[in-house]
């Protein structure tokens, strides 16, 4: 692999986090607002998604239950992507679209959030955790990219869609991750005001 390849890599990525600060920056401040209010009412955050979107879940967990830059209380999230046991048995005697939805039947209550990646935004699994998520009013947050596919299209106004303006899933997935961050320093300001991240 030549020093111009891994250049480019860096380069294309830091332009598309660029563009997106402009395009994103709103649906970012109303995620954060949804899940300070459902956070503060009681409610709790589930996160679903593939692969690379699976470890994404698991990150943005681990930064609300243990803690992101502040020192803090718990707050709970949980990440639909984790137990073996519940991930085989529904995969196998059901079907692999049903491994989130069913945890969302199972964990969701009214008032919870669903944190959906997928960076195609047409992932069947992620699709039917939505549609299980709605059904018990639940909001959805939903991190896409590619246009927002058929979950960008399952989504009312109540919800909050962050949709990355690109098309390749390595770059979406980057960008993924630093609203993921946004999330999780907005919620800190939001419990303990702007002061200073060192
Ligand atoms: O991390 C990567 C590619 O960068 C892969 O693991 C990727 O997440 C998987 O192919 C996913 O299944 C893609 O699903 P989605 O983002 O379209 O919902
Ligand atoms: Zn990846």
């Amino acid at each position: 692999m030549n020093n111009q390849r891994i250049l480019s890599h860096f380069q294309e990525s830091a332009e598309l986090k660029i563009k997106a600060a402009t395009a994103l920056a709103q649906p970012i401040e109303q995620a954060v607002e949804l899940m300070f209010t459902a956070l503060s009412n009681g409610n709790k955050i589930l996160a679903c998604g593939n692969g690379g979107s699976a470890a994404d879940c698991q990150h943005f967990a681990a930064e609300l239950v243990g803690r992101f830059e502040r020192e803090r209380l718990p707050l709970p999230a949980l990440a639909l992507t984790t137990d073996t046991s519940i991930l085989t048995a529904v995969g196998n005697d059901y079907s692999y679209q049903d491994v989130f939805s069913k945890q969302v039947q199972a964990f969701g209550q009214a008032g919870d959030i669903l944190l959906a990646l997928s960076t195609s935004g047409n992932s069947a699994n992620v699709l039917a955790a939505v549609d299980a998520a709605l059904e018990r009013d639940m909001r959805v947050i939903a991190l896409t990219g590619k246009g927002g596919g058929t979950i960008g299209e399952r989504l009312s106004e109540a919800d909050v869609h962050i949709c990355v303006p690109h098309t390749r899933t390595a770059r979406i997935q980057e960008v993924h991750l630093l609203v993921i961050h946004c999330l999780c320093d907005g919620i800190d300001v939001a419990l303990f005001g702007e002061e200073s991240n060192d």
